[in-house]
């Protein structure tokens, strides 16, 4: 990969040109404050299909994506290391024109991951691959206050370098001039909404539970779907301001591909890596938010000594103690779980930290699915999952996130999200049920998860 803040855009595409060599070539510049968001919503209006959206949960790193300059899709089994393979090979002939690496900027790869690829596809997840991860043409970093623009061209050998300078600055000239519009009133009203056999799934889990006992199985978590039908299309970028408004301390995502977008407010980190530092965490264990501060600090109490909430959580920590354990030095976790709350919940939550080379994906393939998504021991509650739950999770409960040329990057877990599809969208909540759980409580769980996405759906008036 070549660094350069000397060789000028034009002399790089002409020798990727005389080369013959189809490459990356990256530019990377700082400019003027825009946000984001509005830079997703101008990508719409010029015409690009593919979009993506990423703030994380301090807000500190947002970055906005617009059309593919290079699209890494697999659905085989080793979908991790095969996506991870052309990235390094695409890494060889990479060249970057920047003044200095900023997290989060130049060439990086966005995308997201099915849940079980072993579960077989339906019509609702039909557009998405195993494992999709792309490279913008154009994206927005927003990082400390400051703006950065990354262009990446694609060379290929036929092109010719003047028309295709010219064509792209025009284009991020336009974007830039469309980002400064703001955001136009959703407006949305439905229809049409239902959750989708809710007596069904209550009655999977006593049975569930039966399995786990024979099986000896300690943890299932089971998720369900809720759907909605729009008067209009859905706007997701609507979608997103009411999510980033609503849900200040979760991760705010978008992968809007094919024609259909995935997005939603998770609050959990899967992994994230910059320089030699690697941070994940632990959540599982909820409870809904108190009306009143009194009944709110009551339910933080019992949810902090409730020995099922504690039990599914701790499940989650001896997990990732493990992988972390394996793959990275000086590992942190505390003993104790603390709390995380968001609008609607207060989970229990342990911070995890370790130190290590080991590639991102390969971190995200280690712990996807942890076992606050699918159980303990893994293989064989995803087993229970595939025979009992009536869902095609799809991207729901799995990695989201991007990997930058510098390997650094991070991680999501794609919960309190839903996939939108022109007018339509679908919903998806889980719970962790162990020997102990309530089926209608549970039920009441996944109500409560639904309620970030529905109040961005129906809730906010821009
Ligand atoms: C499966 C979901 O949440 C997971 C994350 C936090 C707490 C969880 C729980 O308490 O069951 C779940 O493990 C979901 O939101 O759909």
């Amino acid at each position: 990969m070549i660094r350069t803040e000397q060789q000028g855009l034009h002399q790089s595409l002409l020798t990727a040109l005389e080369a013959r060599m189809e490459t990356i070539i990256s530019v990377v510049k700082k400019v003027e404050w825009i946000d984001p968001l509005f830079f997703y919503a101008a990508g719409k209006r010029l015409g690009f299909t593919e979009r993506f959206y990423w703030s994380d949960t301090t807000q500190r790193v947002t970055i906005a994506g617009v059309g593919t300059a290079f699209t890494i899709a697999d659905s085989s089994k080793q979908r991790f290391q095969n996506i991870r393979a052309v990235w390094d090979k695409c890494l060889q002939n990479m060249i970057v024109h920047r003044s200095s690496y900023e997290f989060g900027t130049g060439p990086l790869l966005f995308g997201g991951f099915a849940f079980d690829p072993l579960k077989p596809r339906t019509q609702l997840w039909a557009e998405y691959d195993d494992g999709v991860m792309w490279v913008p043409s154009y994206m927005v970093t927003l990082k400390d206050g400051e703006v950065w623009l990354t262009t990446n061209y694609v060379v290929h050998t036929t092109e010719n370098a003047i028309d295709l300078q010219e064509k792209t600055e025009e284009m991020e000239r336009k974007l830039l001039q469309q980002s400064k519009h703001p955001l136009v009133d959703a407006g949305l009203s439905f229809v049409w909404e239902e959750e989708v056999k809710p007596q069904e799934w209550i009655q999977s889990i006593p049975i569930v539970q039966e399995a786990m006992n024979v099986r000896d199985v300690s943890k299932v978590v089971l998720a369900r779907e809720m759907r909605l039908r729009a008067k209009n299309h859905i706007d997701s970028a609507a979608v997103l301001q009411a999510l980033r408004i609503g849900q200040p301390d979760c991760y705010i995502f978008a992968l809007d591909y094919k024609g259909s977008c995935f997005l939603g407010a998770t609050p959990e980190r899967l992994i994230r890596k910059e320089a030699d530092v690697f941070t994940s965490m632990c959540l599982a264990g909820s409870i809904g938010r108190g009306k009143t501060e009194q009944e709110d600090y009551e339910n933080e109490e019992a949810l902090l000594h409730d020995e099922k909430n504690r039990t599914e959580h701790a499940y989650v920590v001896d997990m990732i103690r493990s992988v972390m354990n394996a793959l990275c030095d000086e590992v942190q976790i505390p003993y104790e779980p603390g709390l995380m709350k968001t609008k609607h919940l207060i989970h229990l939550h342990t911070p995890v930290q370790g130190k290590g080379d080991t590639h991102l994906l390969e971190m995200v393939e280690r712990l996807h699915p942890t076992p606050a998504l699918g159980g303990t021991p893994r293989d064989e509650a995803l087993a229970l999952i595939r025979e009992h739950e009536v869902l095609d999770r799809g991207f729901y409960g799995a990695p989201i996130g991007w990997l930058d040329y510098e390997g650094n990057g991070e991680f999501a877990v794609g919960l309190r999200s839903g996939l939108i599809k022109g007018a339509d969208v679908s919903l998806f909540a889980g719970c962790g049920i162990v020997s102990e759980s309530d089926p209608s409580l549970e039920y009441e769980e996944t109500k409560m998860k639904f309620k970030p996405m529905l109040t961005a759906l129906g809730g906010y008036k821009l």
